[in-house]
């Protein structure tokens, strides 16, 4: 696995990337690393957000605040999330633009809680809405949402503005050289956390306690055997945690895998799964088991453990994928593929049209694809056995479920007999959050993903404050959008979509067969 080691420590890539050496990945991407590769020391440079965190704490606690409604999507949220379970710590995100969802978290005691609004650029069009949200629903409560709104964003950006002009509780700025996916020890990863009640200066201390390792140029650099080993023949990372004691972390590195390598035809297809998941019989398929500190490693065969403390694992995964990109020679900093969907997605809402008819409707689950094949099949059983037949031997079947994941918690477990019964990797995601992570991979990186979208109605709607749609108009166009770039990125898309949504479990028996 390490064949692609050896070269990585004569290359000093370890200790350039340390340096912020932009040239690492290749001239046509060298502009770009040069602006975003602030993420390498910020160890030390985060601590700066420490002192104002630790006095917005004191003062939210002494008025009764306690309750934390984190506001973003994919890297604004994702490091804060790992941080707070793993610390368990209560943390509710809101990253969703399902109306059920939304209601859910706004119908908590809005009395004591914060939200915090995180975004990079200040312009996700799901944390706008989701903001313009928890806002009015504070100011029906009767609460002054200026006094509960801390906000996390780039210096220089247009939600920095924003807050200034509103003159909202707290405002922390990042740096816009750190990386997006790359932010997790970033005010991003901490301001949430920190106001949740985590010590996160202890998650900083852990990353400087191994960040001159991972800037070794040694063959037994961790990021440098990990970044190597992503980097080799096989193309499906099967992340599985043995106890690791880090909660989450799997869908933090898929976030980072996906969006940093899957792009230009190439890339890592992350898959987060329990032990022993039936995608690990594939021949293509890294058995990546997050483990304890002190478990024994014992295990058979071509498999990697990662073990380390929470602050040492984020910095060790950011190291050892920026290492596989140059290795697969990427950018690891863009995302050419993303704005296809959010195109699409405003192209709809903007349309008058009402979007083509279903393919077939079989006892009230619409099927909608550009599948050819799917003209000829009148039930959701052949339609998902035309989408089965189109995934070749490299490939993956992804389900993406734009559905609310608190109502539908055993969708996911369709997973295992899919990937048991089709002999092939299956992704499990749910939207819009999956846009924000793996949705680069799926459209830009190897072309053998076949997509089964499911989204639903939604029996009770909500406006979003300010904007001329509802969440539920949103969401079914976030996800017809997503479904029109794939497709136009030649992948075979099926969606489905339920009128009444007991048809969850109808799907998932099929789909488990
Ligand atoms: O932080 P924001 O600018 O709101 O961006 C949120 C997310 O948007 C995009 O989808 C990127 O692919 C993600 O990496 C990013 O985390």
């Amino acid at each position: 696995m390490s064949a692609l080691l050896p070269t990585q420590v004569e290359d000093h890539v370890a200790s350039r990337l340390g340096a912020g050496d932009p040239t690492l990945w290749g001239p046509a991407a060298e502009a770009d690393a040069a602006s975003h590769l602030g993420w390498t020391a910020l160890h030390e440079t985060a601590r700066r957000h420490l002192e104002p965190l630790e006095e917005l704490f004191v003062d939210l606690r002494g008025e009764g605040v306690n309750r934390v409604v984190l506001v973003g999507m994919g890297g604004a949220t994702l490091a804060a999330q790992v941080i707070c379970a793993t610390y368990g710590v209560p943390l509710v995100t809101l990253d969703s633009t399902s109306p059920d969802r939304v209601r859910a978290a706004l119908a908590g005691d809005l009395r004591s809680t914060v939200m915090v609004v995180a975004s990079k650029s200040g312009s996700t069009i799901e944390t706008e809405a989701l903001r313009a949200a928890v806002e009015s629903a504070f100011t029906g409560a009767g609460i002054d949402p200026r006094r509960r709104m801390v906000v996390v964003t780039d210096a220089g950006s247009p939600l920095e503005a924003a807050a200034r002009a509103k003159g909202c509780r707290g405002l922390f700025l990042e740096d816009p050289s750190v990386g997006g996916r790359f932010s997790a020890l970033s005010a991003f990863g901490l301001v949430p956390a920190a106001l949740a009640g985590v010590p996160v200066l202890e998650v900083l201390d852990e990353a400087a306690a191994v960040a001159e390792s991972l800037e070794e140029d040694d063959r037994a650099n961790p990021a440098l055997v990990l970044g190597a080993a992503l980097a080799g023949r096989r193309r499906f990372l099967v992340v599985s945690d043995h106890g690791s004691g880090i909660v989450g972390l799997g869908d933090w590195i898929e976030h980072l895998v996906g969006g940093a390598t899957g792009k230009g035809g190439k890339g890592v297809v992350p898959v987060l799964a329990a032990p022993q998941a039936p995608d690990l019989g594939q021949p293509d398929a890294i058995d990546c088991r997050l483990v304890s500190l002190s478990a024994d490693d014992d295990a058979e065969g071509p498999v990697l453990t990662v073990s380390g403390t929470l602050g040492a694992l984020l910095l060790l995964w950011e190291h050892a994928v920026a290492v596989t990109a140059r290795l697969l020679g990427v950018d690891p900093f863009d995302e050419p593929d993303v704005e296809s969907s959010r195109t699409a997605a405003r192209d709809l809402l903007e349309s008058d049209s009402p979007g083509p008819a279903p393919a077939f409707v079989d006892d009230g689950i619409e099927a909608y694809g550009t599948l050819a094949e799917l003209s000829a099949v009148t039930t959701v059983h052949e339609a998902l056995q035309t989408l089965e037949e189109c995934l070749g031997s490299d490939g993956y079947l992804a389900v993406l479920a734009y559905l609310d994941r608190e109502a539908n918690p055993s969708l996911p477990g369709a997973r295992r007999a899919l990937a048991q019964r089709l002999a092939r990797p299956v992704t499990f995601g749910w939207g819009p959050r999956y846009l924000h992570s793996t949705g680069q991979l799926h459209k830009g990186g190897p072309a053998s993903g076949v997509f089964l979208l499911l989204t639903a109605d939604f029996s009770e709607d909500l406006a979003i404050p300010g904007l001329p749609f509802t969440f539920g108009r949103l969401i079914h166009a976030q996800a017809a959008g997503d479904a029109r770039s794939l497709s136009e990125a030649g992948r075979p898309v099926l969606r489905l979509n339920l009128t009444d949504r007991t048809q969850v479990a109808r799907v998932a028996a099929l789909l488990e067969g």
